[in-house]
């Protein structure tokens, strides 16, 4: 599928933040850890999470579709212990399978999974949390995990992967004995995973702190548990709000995640309102980058939670061409996701790609549509962006992958005045 969008226009009204991506796909996961019905609340209606629900059926569970948003999940048999490697192929979360099948079965056998090009993901952090715990691991083409039994362990991550710790606490919570998990993720997502597994009778200490400590249960149960807003997308949405010269009202935001976000913004004269659970991106706003002290350029870069989100990185490159002042954006954790700038530079943006990380953006710019193809998600929503404030018309190819973590963008886009029509691809 390809959007058409007519740039120009000032997004204005309410819309509601969707749940979290990246907390539904290991909650999905999750439900492989009891043989008792799970309720998860809250999923987004996205590609993700469509492949990771017909993954978890592949493997034997039942997925009752409750309403667009809520379902319920019940693995009392499990068929297979090896992913579907055509479906596991399509999604980095595809490994999130790993640990829940090596702890419920003893094995996992899957293939190196997909998910955005944004540069080399290394899984060796997943490996050596599930070797520390006991298992086996041999690869030959794919992944062949196996244990007879996982004992718990004092483990230190070499790297604070999002991803490797979900696994490894997902392993943790039925292995024998206490898990401790040092240098651990700690993003939202990961905290609603360690909550829901908390209610379903997992013993977990620590959560939203990087040192957890996982005491070992035979059995977890039921649970009805709802996921949290998806940041990524409050992020996006402001940014939208700003360079549109928009005023858009963002329910559902969950203030408490953007406080990092919000430090990011004001450096780029951005500020939003916050009433309880909502907050207003007001107009007008003097876009003006707001210099370090002395008069200096400043930076935003990412960092393992509580740092700026690695993901939101392209959306603020995008943000800043529309902003007086120089700043420069620095993405330390992926080597690839920078290379769509050469698509705002053809779109006007004046922005200096230093190196694969770091790209200096000066604006403001005056942007003209372009035809474009979005290589990522963010990237893909960063396009979306660039593409409703500029002059003129743009297409955007390939938006499958922005339909992989924003749900019915178009339709909630265009109750905010926006002029983008979803075509089939040519
Ligand atoms: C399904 C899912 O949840 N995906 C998210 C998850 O991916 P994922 O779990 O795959 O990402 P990881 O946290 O493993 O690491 C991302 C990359 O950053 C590097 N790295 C990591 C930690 C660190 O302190 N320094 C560093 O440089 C790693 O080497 C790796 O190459 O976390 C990423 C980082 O927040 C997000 O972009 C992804 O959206
Ligand atoms: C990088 C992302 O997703 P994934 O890890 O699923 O590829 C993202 O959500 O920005």
């Amino acid at each position: 599928m390809k959007y058409r969008i007519e740039g120009g226009f000032p997004l204005k009204g309410t819309i509601k933040a969707k749940g979290n991506k990246n907390a539904a796909l290991p909650c999905i996961a999750a439900c492989l850890l009891t043989d008792e019905p799970v309720i998860l609340r809250n999923i987004p209606n996205i590609q993700d999470v469509k492949v990771t629900l017909s993954i978890i059926q592949d493997l034997g569970a039942n997925v009752e579709k409750i309403d667009n948003n809520t379902y319920k999940i019940t693995t009392s048999d499990i068929k297979s212990s090896e992913l579907p490697p055509e479906k596991a192929k399509l999604i980095r979360a595809s490994i999130l399978f790993a640990g829940p099948l090596l702890a419920r079965t003893g094995k996992a056998i899957l293939p190196p999974p997909g998910g955005d090009v944004i540069g080399r993901r290394r899984l060796d952090t997943h490996f050596l949390a599930f070797s520390e715990l006991g298992a086996r691991v041999e690869i030959d083409g794919v992944f062949r995990i196996s244990a007879n039994k996982l004992v718990g362990e004092d483990i230190f991550l070499d790297e604070a992967s999002v991803t490797a710790t979900e696994n490894a606490i997902m392993a943790a919570v039925l292995a024998e004995g206490t898990t401790v998990l040092r240098n651990a993720a700690s993003e939202p997502h990961v905290q609603d995973l360690c909550n829901m597994l908390s209610n379903m009778g997992a013993k977990i200490s620590g959560i939203g702190s990087n040192i957890l400590t996982i005491e070992g249960v035979k059995k977890l149960r039921s649970t009805d548990f709802s996921i949290g807003s998806d940041y990524m997308e409050v992020g996006s949405f402001i940014g939208l709000a700003a360079v549109t010269r928009g005023e858009i009202t963002i329910e559902n935001a969950s203030p408490q995640h953007l406080r990092m976000i919000k430090l990011a913004y004001s450096k780029l004269g951005i500020h939003w309102e916050q009433e309880e659970n909502t907050i207003r991106v007001p107009s007008p706003q003097q876009l003006r980058v707001i210099p370090d002290l002395g008069g200096m350029i400043p930076k935003i870069d990412d960092a393992p939670w509580p740092g700026f989100p690695a993901d939101l990185t392209s959306i603020m490159t995008v943000v800043a061409t529309q902003v007086e002042g120089t700043i420069l954006i620095h993405e330390k954790m992926f080597e690839s996701r920078m290379f769509f700038v050469d698509k705002l530079i053809e779109m006007g943006a004046r922005i200096i790609l230093c190196d694969p990380h770091r790209a200096v953006v000066s604006g403001p710019s005056r942007l003209r549509g372009a035809e474009l193809t979005s290589p990522d998600v963010r990237a893909g929503m960063a396009m979306v962006i660039a593409a409703l404030c500029a002059e003129g018309n743009s297409l955007i190819h390939n938006v499958y992958q922005v339909e992989r973590g924003y749900e019915d963008l178009v339709g909630r886009l265009n109750k905010l005045g926006a002029q983008i029509k979803r075509e089939k691809a040519d």
